[in-house]
């Protein structure tokens, strides 16, 4: 059995030992332990409880007395660490191996932190500042008033040579995807400005209208003024 305990409690300990150990070497057990086999012992128990555990090797056992107490040996002692990593000389983001052709090295600091952000369009869109009392929802209300926005009576066919003649700021038509609108009323509310607006004036706007915000409804924002439906020219 002991020697079952030797062979387990070596293993990892460096064979070469300077010299056998003394008596004197073997630590003092200040504790109270139970008595070395040769004194008598009764068999009662002891009076006053003792819980504390039995000491491991046991204090008389050929264990400890060949060997002092085992010393434990560390995960370090088993295997030495691996070298400091090169922190000083480490460039942030810049894998300190290498191959170009290995992954990155994973204490490298996220791309995104270290790549300066790509230069935004900067350049305006061309959102302009509207006059007091145009915004979005002036002409939400504006639209609900049930005041007359198309100045026609009727809805139309039209075609692109009555179209035309509807391009100036105080009568501005436009034809989106079929449907023609007086936009006259509009213009001070749009978003893009009257410039942009009257591009489309007096002929088919549909291509620039998507072309430039497609995501725009044209239909909910100008029902109010639609004045008919573009037809192709009749032949004469
Ligand atoms: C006739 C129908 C049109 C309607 C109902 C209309 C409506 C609108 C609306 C609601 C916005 C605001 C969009 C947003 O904030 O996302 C806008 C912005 C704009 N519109 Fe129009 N638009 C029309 C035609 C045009 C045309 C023909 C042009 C000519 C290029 C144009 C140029 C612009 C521009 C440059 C902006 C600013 C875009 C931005 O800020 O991203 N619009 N328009």
């Amino acid at each position: 059995m002991s020697s079952y305990l030797r062979s387990w409690l070596g293993t990892g300990i460096p064979a070469a030992r300077p010299s056998p150990p003394t008596q004197d070497d073997i630590p003092v057990i200040s504790r109270s332990s139970p008595p070395p086999p040769d004194e008598e012992d009764d068999g009662e128990a002891t009076e006053t409880e003792d819980n504390s555990p039995p000491l491991f090797p046991s204090p008389y056992s050929a264990q400890r007395a060949s060997s002092g107490v085992p010393r434990i040996i560390t995960d370090t002692q088993l295997m030495p660490p691996p070298p400091p990593p090169q922190l000083a000389s480490r460039t942030p983001g810049v894998s300190s191996n290498s191959s170009s052709l290995s992954a990155p090295s994973t204490l490298a600091v996220p791309y995104t932190t270290t790549k300066p952000p790509a230069k935004l369009n900067t350049k305006k869109k061309g959102k302009v500042a509207l006059a007091p009392g145009h915004s979005p929802l002036d002409w939400a209300n504006l639209k609900a008033s049930g005041e007359d926005l198309r100045g026609v009576d009727t809805l139309m066919r039209i075609p692109p040579s009555v179209l035309k003649q509807h391009n100036k700021r105080d009568d501005a038509w436009t034809a989106i995807n079929g449907k023609v609108y007086n936009m006259t009323a509009y213009l001070p509310f749009h978003p893009g400005g009257e410039k942009e607006l009257m591009r489309v004036a007096g002929r088919d706007g549909t291509k620039l209208f998507a072309s430039t915000h497609a995501w725009v409804n044209a239909d909910f924002m100008l029902d109010a003024c639609l004045v008919g439906f573009l037809i192709p020219e009749p032949s004469t």
